[in-house]
């Protein structure tokens, strides 16, 4: 199998084109041990690229554990820059995913995609709730360079009422009128990852409807990197959403699937 290493902003994937269909998807131990860092390649999650009617491609996604999950902002990034390395697209693309369709495109060397539109957010005393392709715990918190991501996120993510389901749990301290800084805890990998892009959708939108800013351009910090998150709301919630970041193919390598 050739496969592909892909990072934005520090959260990385395998990926591979599997537009033959020669993976075998229900291989959950073999995808869990390609992404485990010590006796695989090392991912936080496996992404296939394949054939789809009307559209570009298909991204399928898994997460570190195996398993297939809900939509992954940072890996569709990745995998709109794998498509036009392997010439299915110039610099503008639809594809689609678990959630449905998406826009991106490439410009100035950065993957611009489109997420869908977010109408329901959950608001409690502590935290917001709402799911931008995948579920998103989002939770202001001082001294963020210093805060315990691991145990934190881990009790938050197995606790009520997310329970075995499970959410993302991100953390946010804020840095200016419209810069944020976010740590994410991903359910799936089960740890603090460098990135999520479907958590650093979540953190813009939650930060806007909670009117820590007026800002509909908002810029995120993460311990990979920088990400954009641009919308436009109404009443009848958040639309026109874009992640903006860069990403990259850091490597190739053949093994045996
Ligand atoms: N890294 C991702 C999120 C991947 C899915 C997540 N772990 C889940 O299972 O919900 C991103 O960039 O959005």
């Amino acid at each position: 199998m050739t496969f592909y290493k892909y990072q934005g902003t520090g959260n990385d994937f395998v990926i591979v084109d599997n537009r033959l269909q020669t993976i075998d998807k229900n291989n959950t131990k073999r995808i869990a041990q390609i992404c485990d860092r010590r006796f695989g390649i090392g991912a936080d999650g496996f992404i296939l690229l394949e054939n789809a009617e009307n559209v570009d491609f298909r991204m399928v996604y898994y997460n570190a554990d195996g398993n297939e999950s809900t939509m992954c902002g940072n890996g569709g990034r990745c995998i709109v820059a794998f498509a036009q390395f392997l010439n299915i697209i110039e610099t503008e693309t639809e594809f689609i995913a678990i959630d449905g369709l998406h826009k991106a495109k490439i410009e100035d060397g950065l993957v611009h995609l489109e997420m869908q539109d977010v109408s329901e957010i959950e608001s409690f005393e502590n935290h917001l709730f709402l799911d931008t392709g995948s579920p998103h715990h989002v939770e202001l918190v001082t001294n963020i360079d210093t805060f315990d991501v691991k145990s934190n996120g881990s009790r938050i993510r197995y606790g009520q009422p997310y329970n075995e389901a499970g959410s993302n749990v991100n953390f946010v301290e804020q840095i200016s009128d419209n810069h944020f800084a976010v740590r994410t805890y991903e359910r799936g990998v089960e740890d603090e990852t460098l990135s999520c892009g479907t958590g650093v959708t979540a953190v813009a939108i939650a930060m806007h409807n909670s009117e820590k800013t007026q800002n509909e351009t908002i810029r995120l910090k993460t311990q990979g990197g920088e990400l954009k998150v641009t919308f436009h709301s109404d009443t009848k919630g958040y639309n026109t959403i874009w992640l903006i970041g860069p990403a990259q193919q850091v490597f190739k390598g053949d093994i045996e699937w």
